[in-house]
């Protein structure tokens, strides 16, 4: 699964809904076994959550775009499919969230592909399950740090901490990535993916439980003046990289 959502592959509400649907084909189709997502943007694997869809939008609209990022993880992370994120670029916060729902993550060794949890950089708060697979990832101590620095760690870091499996040089990702692909597939489905739901399940279940609470927590923490500022902020400071 090839992301294209040019310029950044930021996971705005259409593009999740499209990466939604194309995941249920791939889910319902049974001669798939397994995917690998990576990207069509040179350069950026995903640059998160579309901030243009927290910003300036009002209740209903941020509650929608919620839903559907809350879907699109679950549906990822709970995937019967054997998932491998081929990661050719840089992934922050949303992005780093998706590369962690998947079984195995292999990243291209450029520095400039850093990945993690960059959400208090930008004034917000990482939700208490994307730091809950964090920390499943990385540890309690490493994640504790990375969330309240918001590191975004270069490759040869994310391989120290484990918040990626293996680094590659660029050109080999793909293989890379295949080549895991058929390493899980000579496992049984069947044991794999009750292996699976027995090892991701209490996590999932802890955002399940609580799936409307989260969304009224994040429509009323997005829409304070204060938060909406900070959005403001950093959507300038992008604006002004570009000079
Ligand atoms: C109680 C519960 C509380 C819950 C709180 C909220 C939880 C939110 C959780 C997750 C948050 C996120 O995922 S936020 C997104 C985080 N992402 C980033 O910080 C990355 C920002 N982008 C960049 O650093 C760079 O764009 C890049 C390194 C990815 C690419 O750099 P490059 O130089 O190639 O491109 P530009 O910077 O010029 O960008 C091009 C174009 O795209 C716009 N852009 C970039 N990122 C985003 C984004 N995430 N959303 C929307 N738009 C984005 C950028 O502004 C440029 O636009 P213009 O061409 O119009 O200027």
């Amino acid at each position: 699964m090839k992301m294209r959502n040019p310029p950044v592959n930021s996971l705005s509400l259409e593009f999740l809904t499209e990466l939604l649907i194309s995941l249920e084909k791939l889910e319902n189709d049974k001669t798939f076994r397994g995917i690998i997502i990576t990207s069509d943007c040179p350069g950026i694997f995903s640059a998160g959550l579309d901030l243009l869809e927290m910003y300036g939008r009002d209740p209903a609209h941020c509650a929608e775009y919620w839903k559907a990022v809350q879907e699109l993880w679950l549906r990822v992370y709970l995937s019967n499919l054997v998932v491998i994120g081929a990661i050719n670029g840089i992934s922050p916060a949303g992005g780093c969230l998706l590369s962690l729902s998947c079984d195995y993550r292999v990243l291209a060794n450029n520095p400039k592909y850093a990945i993690g949890l960059n959400e208090t950089l930008l004034g917000i708060i990482a939700p208490f399950w994307f730091k809950d697979v964090l920390v499943n990832t990385i540890g309690h101590r490493a994640a504790e740090r990375a969330l309240q620095l918001g590191f975004l760690f270069p490759p040869s870091d994310a391989l120290q901490v484990g918040i990626v499996d293996q680094v590659v040089p660029e050109d080999q990702v793909q293989s890379t990535a295949r080549s895991v692909m058929a390493q899980w597939l000579a496992i049984p489905d069947h044991a794999r993916q009750l292996t699976k739901n027995l090892v991701r399940k209490p996590t999932a279940d802890r955002l399940l439980q609580q799936r409307d609470a989260d969304i009224q927590n994040f429509v009323r923490f997005i829409s304070r003046d204060s938060i909406q500022k900070s959005l403001h902020v950093y959507l300038e400071k992008l604006k002004q990289k570009k000079g």
